[in-house]
C-alpha cells in the first residue's frame, strides 16, 4: 500500500450517528494469529483421524478452510462448522473434559491455549488504518464500537492499544452472558445499536468475516463495509457488503 491510499468510503457525522467495527483482521491484525491457532487445532485431530480411519491426512487450508467455516464465529461454532465440512461430528462434552478428550468443549479450550500461546508470542498490532481512522472519526464525535465474536476482544485491544478508542465493546464474554446468538445472526451488531441509542439504519458496520457482513445486512445497517484481507472481495459483496475495502487506509472521515 503507497502512502496515498484510494479513498473508497468517505463517513460524515451528518450521514451517520455510530460507527461498529470487528475486531480480528479489521481494528487489529489477529486474524492470522486465530488462524494459525485453528490450523494448529484441526491438524492434530485431522492426523489422528486419518490414523485411526486408514484415510489420507487432509490438512485444514489456513485460508480457505479459515475463512469458509471458522472466521469471524463463535469458538464453538467455528469447531463445529469446520469439523461438519469434513463429514466429523463430536459430542459436545464439558468444562470437566479432558485437556486430549475429542469433544467440542476441549477442542474449544485447547485452542485458547494455542492462541495465548501465540499472541504472547507474536504481540498484536493494530490494522494497518486502524487508529488513523478512530482518531478521526472521534474528532467528529462519532461514537465507536467493536463488535466481536471473540472473547479475547477486551486483552487483544489492550494488547493493540485499542481499547482507549472506543465507547463500546459487544464481545463474546457480553453475548455469552447475554445469551446473544453469534454472527451470522445480527443480534450482537443490534444490542451494540441498542447500547449506542442508534437506529441501525444511521449506523455503519465494518467487517472482514462472510458471517460478519451477513450479520450486518441482516441487521439492517446503513452501510456495511466488508474488508477484504485478499481475494474474498466477491464473496463479501455476495454476503452483504456494500462495499469493499482493502484496509482501513482507504476509508476518510469529514465533517
Ligand atoms: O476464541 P475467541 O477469542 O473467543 O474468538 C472467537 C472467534 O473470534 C473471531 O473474531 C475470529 O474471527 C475467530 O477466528 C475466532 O475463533
Amino acid at each position: 500500500m503507497g502512502e496515498h491510499a484510494t479513498i473508497r468510503v468517505r463517513l460524515s457525522r451528518r450521514d451517520w450517528d455510530a460507527v461498529l467495527f470487528d475486531l480480528d483482521g479489521v481494528l487489529a491484525d489477529t486474524a492470522r494469529v486465530h488462524a494459525a491457532a485453528w490450523k494448529a487445532l484441526f491438524d492434530e485431530v485431522l492426523r489422528r483421524r486419518a490414523a485411526e480411519m486408514g484415510e489420507p491426512f487432509r490438512p485444514f487450508d489456513l485460508r480457505a478452510d479459515y475463512l469458509a467455516f471458522v472466521d469471524g464465529k463463535r469458538r464453538e461454532d467455528g469447531v463445529r462448522a469446520f469439523l461438519a465440512s469434513r463429514g466429523i461430528v463430536l459430542p459436545e462434552g464439558s468444562e470437566a473434559d479432558p485437556e486430549e478428550a475429542l469433544t467440542v468443549a476441549a477442542l474449544a479450550r485447547r485452542k485458547q491455549g494455542l492462541f495465548t500461546a501465540a499472541l504472547e508470542r507474536e504481540g498484536v498490532e493494530p490494522a494497518p488504518g486502524a487508529v488513523a481512522l478512530m482518531r478521526a472519526l472521534r474528532r467528529l464525535g462519532m461514537p465507536l464500537a467493536v463488535v466481536s465474536a471473540s472473547r479475547n476482544c477486551a486483552a487483544v485491544l489492550a494488547a493493540a492499544g485499542l481499547d482507549g478508542l472506543v465507547d463500546l465493546r459487544v464481545d463474546g464474554q457480553m453475548a455469552a452472558a447475554l445469551g446473544l446468538a453469534g454472527k451470522p445472526a445480527p443480534d450482537t451488531f443490534l444490542e451494540a445499536a441498542r447500547r449506542l441509542g442508534v437506529p441501525p439504519a444511521r449506523a455503519v458496520v465494518f467487517e472482514d468475516a462472510l458471517a460478519g457482513v451477513e450479520a450486518g445486512r441482516r441487521g439492517g445497517f446503513g452501510l456495511v463495509v466488508g474488508v477484504d484481507r485478499g481475494g474474498q472481495a466477491e464473496a463479501l459483496r455476495r454476503r452483504g457488503a456494500d462495499v469493499v475495502v482493502r484496509d482501513l487506509t482507504e476509508v476518510a472521515a469529514e465533517a
